[in-house]
Parts: C-alpha cells; structure tokens; sequence
C-alpha cells in the first residue's frame, strides 16, 4: 500500500504541490500525464533519492519520508532499465537481493520462476550489453522483483520499445502483477496502457493532480478542459449554458441534462458524419462543411465546421471511401445530448 499525503517538492523552476495519492494493497495504479508535468518526481520521493519539501509518505502504514532508499521495501524499473553493464543478465538479477530487508514480505518467489515466467531463464549467463530491448526490459522487471519488494514503482517500462515488445512486456506486466499480487504505481503517457493494466489513474498537470479515479471515468467524464484534452476529446468549446442548452459561436447544443460550468467537450468518436439532407432541425444536427481529412490508416482524421464552429471527428477509413467524404463535401455533423460532456475551466 502506498500513501502519499500532500507530497510537495521545491525545486529551482518546478513546484510539485499538495500531491495526494492513496494506492490499496495489490492495486495496480498509473499515474499520467504530459511530459515535465513531475511524474518521476513523484517516483523519486517515493524511493527516496530526491529530498522532500513537505509531506508524507507510507508505505504499507509505515512511514518512510525520512528513511534512505535500501529501506523502503521498493522496487522500480526506469525507461532506460539501468542495467549494470558488466553484470551478467543473473549477476544483474541477483544483485539487488543483497540490500534485501530480512523482514520482507515473503511472497515464494525466487530467482528461478521469475526468469521462468518472464522468459528470459534461458539468458541468464549472457551479457545484458546485446540483449534486445525487450529482454532488457523483463531482466529489469526480474531484477526489481527478485528482492520481493512490497511496492514495485515502474518508471514508463514501455515507452522505448517498439510496438511488438511493448504489447508483449505489457501482458507479462499484467499477468506477473496478477500472481505476485505486488502493489504497482507506474508512470506512463499513454491512456492506452492505462486501460489494459490499471483500475484507478490520476492525471498530473504542472506538479498538481487534476483528476483521480477508475481509469475508464476518467477517460469518459474528464472533470476539467486539461483533462477532457489528455485523454483526447478533441472537440472542447467555451460555452455559455443555460438550462439544457450551451451556446458554442453560434451554434445551440442541447445537453441531456441541466449542468453548470463553462466548457463543453465531445469526443471525436462520438461525431456523427450524416449525408447533408440529414439536417431537419433536429436537435444537434448542424449542415457543415469538411475542411480536411486526414488518413491514420484503418481510421481517418476529419476537420469540419457547421457556421463559426470546428468539429474534428474520427471515422472508420472504409466509411470515409464509401460515404466519398473530402475536403468541401457537404454534411450534417450530429451527436446525441448525452455524449456531450459539461466542463469546468476552474476548480
Ligand atoms: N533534480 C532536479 N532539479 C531541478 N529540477 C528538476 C529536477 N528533477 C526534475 N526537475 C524538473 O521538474 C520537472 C518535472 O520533472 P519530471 O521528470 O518529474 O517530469 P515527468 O512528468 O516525469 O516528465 P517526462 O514524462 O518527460 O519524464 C521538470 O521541469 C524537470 O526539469
């Protein structure tokens, strides 16, 4: 388990502020956010290699805020995987267990499953230097995991290898924290991982959390326009609402429900792309123009505006050929009430 009570970090040019975070017994927890926003920061006071300016930390209802990092019962694993070099892919495994506490928490994993479930028992005698980024990357893992830490902090593992390893260090990762049972706070910059190994995520902007929850409330009802942008929304407005109706330029967007605040945002995918002669007056059914579109491969990019309004949408590629969309064509932008979500530009 891992406490973190209003956490704060001075340094010369950054602020890290008032940080909260509470991470239960074996919950797997990810922590977001754009670069420089202070995520590693955060990873480092929990390890203990940067000083505090404020705060407290637990681990596991014991507080270690002034305690030195071979203390702590923490494991992490950087992007980088800082390896030892002239260690052997064991040597590198074994070497943490001699900083071990004898009072861990004893969890029955040795050396040997960990190898073993993680792919790499075959390596063990080889030097880390030619490994592959994925090998590097799981002897990293079995590196932090040998010495049965009760908190493993992971520092975006992911981030440098390439799209195959990456998937494949992902399963391993959910599948090693699912038998281990081990508590994990991992930073990453994509919601997409977030998604697949974590339940609850907070998202850091400038040293401050701006929104914590289960990941997927976060990503469907983001509580300010930062947020409403990180996890994509893609179509956020200033807007003046009353009652079941905001105001965006000129447009009227009905709301499915009254609600304060001063933003609205929709999701891309949630833009309907209707032929033009779909626009009777129904409720959020606005004649457009596409000004631009943008092919990802299976999914296109549109840019489109219905009078002083910009709508971007994503559409599935096939659909984009057999509706003929492109730059000029005419249409009716339309989304339902409910899919459009209320904002607030301050707390
Ligand atoms: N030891 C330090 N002294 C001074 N400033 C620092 C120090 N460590 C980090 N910073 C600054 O603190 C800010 C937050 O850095 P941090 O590494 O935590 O960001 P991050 O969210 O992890 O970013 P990224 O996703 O790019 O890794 C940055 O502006 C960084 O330059």
């Amino acid at each position: 388990m891992i406490q973190i009570e209003n956490l704060s970090i001075r340094l010369p040019g950054f602020v890290l502020r008032d940080i909260c975070l509470h991470v239960t017994p074996g919950e797997f927890f990810t922590l977001l956010g754009p670069t420089g926003a202070g995520k590693t920061l955060i990873l480092d006071a929990l390890v203990g290699i940067i000083p505090v300016t404020g705060g407290h930390i637990l681990i596991n209802g014991r507080e270690v805020t002034g305690l030195p990092p071979e203390r702590r019962e923490i494991g992490i694993v950087y992007q980088d995987n800082a390896l030892f070099p002239h260690l052997s892919v064991g040597e590198n495994i074994r070497y943490g267990l001699r900083y071990r506490q004898k009072d861990r928490r004893k969890t029955g994993l040795n050396t040997d499953k960990l190898t073993e479930w993680l792919g790499i028992r075959h390596l063990s005698e080889r030097s880390v230097l030619n490994l592959s980024g994925g090998e590097k990357q799981r002897v990293a893992l079995a590196r932090a995991l040998a010495t049965e830490p009760s908190v493993l902090l992971l520092d975006e593992p992911l981030s440098a290898l390439d799209p195959n390893f990456r998937a494949d260090i992902r399963d391993r990762l959910r599948r090693l924290h699912r038998e281990t049972g081990v508590t994990v706070l991992m930073v990453t910059h994509d919601f997409t991982e977030a998604h697949f190994l974590a339940r609850r995520t907070a998202i850091l902007n400038r040293g401050r959390i701006e929104q914590t929850g289960p990941v997927r409330e976060v990503f469907q009802r983001p509580v300010n326009p930062f947020v409403a942008d990180f996890v994509g929304m893609k179509n956020i407005f200033p807007a003046t609402l009353k009652r079941n109706v905001a105001s965006v330029g000129t447009l009227r967007i009905c709301l499915a429900a009254g609600a304060t605040g001063d933003c609205i945002a929709i999701r891309p995918e949630d833009i309907r792309v209707l032929p033009a002669d779909s626009a009777d007056g129904t409720e959020n059914h606005f004649p457009g123009e596409v000004t631009a579109v943008s092919s990802h491969g299976i999914y296109c990019d549109l840019c489109m505006q219905a009078r002083d309004v910009h709508f971007r949408a994503i559409l599935p590629y096939r659909e984009v050929v057999a509706s003929d969309l492109r730059e000029g064509s005419r249409v009716t932008i339309a989304f339902d009430p409910a899919d459009v979500h209320v904002l607030r530009s301050q707390p």
